[in-house]
């Protein structure tokens, strides 16, 4: 689709903002001309305009709001009601699209009185143009709204439309994923580091081996299970590594983990949290 004309504004500027912002003027698909923004710190609206390109940004979230086609609410869970009961009356005739953790589109239903609302759980590697993303459509959606939400999301990175129920899995796999990725590879550079490297250069074997790994799943050259058999000679040095995260509970860890990041953003959504 065309989107050389669309106008999007954020509410909140801070770093989910400034990661799709500052992704898509990078990909080349939209102007920073073709966004507004809005922030109540000075901080974030510096650090907004530093690292997205993006110049046009004030504090009146109305008069952001009145002239866009495209609202983006990135604000935290626990502002988003206050945000959208200001803008709610400029709001009428606009595809609103949130990223808040947690928040449901039946409660947007009843703050814009309409149901022209895209949930989206987006991820801060769209900075560098390798996001993940999930969205969940609202009933009064049309067609070309889905369209607008794949125009922005994936220029920078992968998108999947998902039924809503499974937006808490969502944030707790790729929302909050990254931060699991950056302590994996914290804690493998620093190993290196006790096992005699250089910091700058176990970090860096560390990071290269996380892309490596991601881009063999993600190219499809075989499953985690046959990628790993590729990797372990018998009795080599993989295995003994692979016997003791068993023993340790790796995976177990994982599951539980990812289980708390779920059972919050039920709470965040109202809800309550699964029993494990
Ligand atoms: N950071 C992440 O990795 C991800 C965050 N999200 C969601 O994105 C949303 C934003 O998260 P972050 O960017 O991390 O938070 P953030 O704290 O960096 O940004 C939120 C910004 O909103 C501003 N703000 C607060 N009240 C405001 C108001 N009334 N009007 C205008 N601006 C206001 C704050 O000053 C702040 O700069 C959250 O709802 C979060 O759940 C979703 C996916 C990933
Ligand atoms: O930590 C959070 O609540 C947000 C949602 C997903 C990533 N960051």
């Amino acid at each position: 689709m065309d989107t050389s004309k669309l106008k999007i504004t954020f509410i909140g500027a801070g770093k989910m903002a400034t990661a799709i912002a500052g992704g898509l003027v990078k990909s080349g698909k939209y102007t920073p001309n073709q966004f507004t923004a809005t922030d109540k710190s000075e901080a974030s609206r510096e650090h907004f305009i530093e690292k997205s390109q993006v110049t046009n940004i004030i504090q009146d979230n109305i008069q952001a709001s009145k002239f866009s086609d495209v609202i983006i609410l990135a604000v935290k869970p626990q502002q988003i009601e206050e945000v959208c009961k200001e803008i709610a009356e400029v709001c009428h005739d606009k595809l609103i699209i949130s990223i808040a953790a947690g928040t449901k589109l039946e409660t947007f239903y009843k703050l814009f009185g309409h149901k022209r609302i895209i949930r989206v759980m987006p991820n801060t590697p769209m900075m560098v143009g390798i996001g993940a993303s999930a969205f969940s459509m609202g009933e009064q959606c049309k067609e070309t709204d889905k369209d607008i939400c794949l125009s922005i999301f994936s220029p920078v990175g992968k998108i999947h439309q998902v039924e809503e129920r499974h937006m808490d899995a969502v944030t707790a796999v790729s929302g909050s994923g990254p931060a699991y990725v950056f302590q994996f590879i914290k804690a493998l550079a620093d190993a290196g580091v006790q096992q005699g490297l250089q910091p700058e250069v176990s970090l860096d074997l560390a990071a290269q081996t996380v892309l490596g790994a991601a881009m063999m799943v993600s190219l499809n050259q075989g499953t985690p299970e046959e990628l790993t058999k590729a990797v372990t000679s018998p009795n080599g040095t993989t295995y003994a590594a692979l016997c003791c995260m068993e023993q340790l509970q790796f995976k177990e860890t994982i599951y539980k983990f990812v289980e708390a990041a779920a059972n919050r953003s039920i709470e965040l959504g109202g809800g309550k949290p699964k029993q494990a």
